[in-house]
């Protein structure tokens, strides 16, 4: 837009807020880390829970992580981006096409539990099963997906500001990162829960927000029944092509499946390959690691279903409205000025519906609104980004390379700097990708072209023993290469052979990019490991960073193996005394049910998601009436409540014991100043013992 809704210090604002609020934040890490020291004994000055909060976290918060990690700029961008260009089937295809990934994640997540329970990272599983080549080609994926997921959280996060308030996309760029680390190497991965919860909890305030104003308070909407006749009025001007009757309100739409495919795939690879969701895995107690990850997937689904039903399908639907109506307006099928002019390729590719719509209902309170929207997603899912890498640095590169016999302070210290370093590298990676006209859009259709290939070896090398060595990585490099020409070849033959950014993010060309990718990728992998199986007993990743009080356990390929013989941090049990328990936690018997439990709910919840609810409706080509439209809504609505309550109540709940405590020893130091401060049960006994 040249007519920007807020000034541009609306921009610097936020994003020297950015700044500001990661400082802001910081402070607030200070304050709660030195809360949680003070009253609960646990401290990120340990590097175990600097990174994997003592791997003692529970489901609720856990989740509430997942849902911050995974809701991107694109999340909430894109989403509205495809409800605008194929209608109701976008949104759709958007949220359950990035929630089964999670939903399956919880096998990895159990298998991790099971055989490397204290590994810091997927990649040092990696390299004790299979050495450094496989190692250094599967961190080059795991990189590869930290830098994309990163550049689209930056490009997504810049255009907004850039769109709302002129601010120059190129601050941006780098002051977003910035602000996040700041807070991220104050507080460690446990503050970093503790953040995304409170980010996750206005996020969702927000979007129910926009929800009311679109479908019951919006004097040019309103209504589920007037935004119906709205978008059919805009199908009636301008009919979708590959929609059933050019309808915007089908989930029969040839476009829509082709993104609901190319979507599925990217997401397999930014789930599967990214340390942010193995580190909530690392992070959670061993017994609800699934669980959290069932209710963190399921939570998620409302995000961008909400709201890219709400402000995706308004800003179709304020394309039907004429410029000088009220809210009697009666739209009439042409001859109008529309409230809201059809938006270019390039706006709806950098994510603009849903923040035009957010503006030209609201003015600068929606504008504003969608700043703060964007900016707890963006940080929330940066800071889950900066951990992760500074993770894969640490203890992939640094101790593993450069330094084995590190110190706990030399670690930690490598860990700041990853986090540091990598805000930058964001930075510079987001404005690289703006001067070579690279937006969000683009970049989530392209990432399942270089990410996906090495999907399938990946999580074969983590669960399956069969899993070949030579298969799995000849799966991921040649399904690179293929993807990659499968890509080019489809563009070139589609195009007269002109190969450029703008017709190589067109679908069809996409869909062949990422379909060779991870289905060459996973096909080489699993036909090798079929036909020249290992048989791998998991013993020396079980022996990962394995506490030494554990050591008891048979000696491994030492050549191979990288072992840590540090103890995780003792301030694991500082909360309520759960160190034992968390051991008698990873019972290999509870791990297997938790395993199968996952297994079978987690494909029988994808099959619902991606077959039983879409096909039939696309087969059967229904257009909604307002009825069907209604209960679409409506059940949206209802999700993003109960997903609200699972990732903003549940939590509180499951924590109450150590609130109490907390609260308890504020309460007491208020009163003696002093008397409130933690005491570990052991030096308790001692005084009682003593006295
Ligand atoms: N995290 C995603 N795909 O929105």
């Amino acid at each position: 837009m040249s007519d920007q809704v807020l000034p541009q210090g609306a921009g610097y604002g936020v994003t020297y807020q950015l700044a500001g609020i990661g400082l802001f934040f910081s402070a607030f890490m200070l304050g709660l880390t030195a809360m949680q020291a003070r009253y609960t004994g646990v401290s990120p000055k340990d590097s175990e829970e600097f990174t994997s909060a003592s791997r003692s976290v529970k489901p609720g918060l856990i989740a509430s992580g997942i849902v911050s990690a995974w809701t991107w700029a694109a999340t909430l961008l894109q989403s509205s981006a495809v409800a605008y260009r194929y209608g109701i089937s976008g949104p759709w295809w958007y949220a359950a096409g990035a929630t089964v990934q999670v939903l399956l994640f919880a096998q990895l997540a159990a298998k991790l539990k099971l055989n490397a329970p204290y590994a810091h990272t997927w990649l040092e599983i990696v390299a004790v099963r299979w050495g450094t080549a496989a190692h250094l080609i599967f961190m080059f994926f795991g990189l590869a997906t930290n830098l994309i997921v990163s550049s689209m959280l930056v490009l997504g996060g810049s255009a907004t500001v850039t769109d709302l308030t002129g601010m120059s996309t190129i601050a941006a760029c780098f002051l977003i990162p910035m602000g996040v680390a700041i807070y991220v190497v104050v507080g460690g991965m446990r503050s970093t829960l503790l953040c995304d919860y409170t980010h996750t909890t206005v996020l969702f305030a927000i979007i129910l927000t926009f929800v009311f104003t679109v479908y019951v308070t919006s004097g040019y909407i309103g209504s589920i029944s007037k935004m119906h006749f709205l978008l059919s009025e805009a199908s009636a001007v301008a009919p979708v092509a590959g929609n059933a009757g050019g309808s915007y309100l089908t989930l029969r739409s040839k476009n829509g499946l082709i993104f609901g495919v190319i979507n599925l795939i990217g997401n397999f690879a930014t789930v599967f390959q990214d340390q942010a969701y193995w580190q909530r895995a690392i992070a959670s107690r061993p017994a609800t690691t699934v669980k959290a990850y069932l209710i963190g997937g399921l939570a998620w689904f409302a995000i961008p279903f909400t709201m890219a039903t709400t402000l995706g399908l308004a800003a179709v639907a304020l394309s039907a409205v004429p410029a000088s109506s009220s809210s009697a307006q009666v739209p009439t099928t042409s001859g109008f000025v529309p409230l809201l002019p059809a938006l270019s390729d390039a706006q709806i590719s950098a994510g603009l519906p849903a923040p035009v719509a957010a503006a030209t209902l609201l003015g600068k309170s929606g504008a504003t609104a969608m700043l703060i929207l964007l900016f707890l997603a963006v940080t929330s899912a940066t800071s889950a980004e900066l951990i992760a890498v500074s993770s894969i640095w640490t203890y992939d590169i640094y101790v593993r390379y450069i330094n084995p016999k590190a110190t706990e302070q030399q670690i930690l210290r490598m860990s700041h700097l990853g986090v540091a370093a990598f805000a930058l590298v964001m930075g510079v990676a987001g404005v690289i990708f703006y001067y070579i006209g690279i937006s969000m859009g683009w970049l989530y259709t392209f990432m399942g072209v270089i990410l996906g290939s090495a999907v399938v070896p990946i999580a074969l090398c983590i669960t399956w023993r069969k899993a070949s060595r030579v298969g799995c990585l000849a799966g991921a490099v040649i399904g690179f290469i293929a993807g990659l020409v499968a890509w080019l070849a489809t563009t070139a033959g589609l195009n007269n052979h002109v190969i450029n950014v703008t017709v190589g993010s067109r679908n069809y060309e996409m869909l062949a990019g990422n379909l060779g990718s991870i289905a060459i990728g996973g096909i080489i992998a699993t036909i090798v490991s079929l036909i020249w199986p290992e048989d791998y007993d998991f013993t020396a990743t079980r022996a990962i960073n394995l506490p030494a009080s554990h050591h008891k356990t048979p000696a491994v390929d030492e050549g191979e193996v990288y072992v840590e013989k540090k103890a995780p941090d003792s301030s694991i049990s500082s909360v309520v005394n759960e160190g034992p328990k968390l051991d008698n936690e990873l019972d290999p018997a509870g791990l297997n049910k938790a395993f199968k439990f996952a297994a079978w709910s987690s494909v029988a919840l994808t099959l619902i998601f991606l077959i039983l609810i879409p096909l039939p409706l696309f087969g059967a080509s229904t257009v909604y009436s307002v009825a069907g439209f209604s209960v679409w809504v409506i059940v949206g609505i209802v999700w993003a409540f109960c997903s609200a309550f699972a990732v903003v109540l549940y939590p509180l709940w499951e924590s109450r014991t150590a609130l109490a405590l907390i609260s308890r020893g504020i309460i007491k130091d208020i009163f003696a100043r002093g008397s409130g401060k933690y005491v570990p049960p052991e030096a308790a006994v001692d005084t009682q013992t003593a006295a």
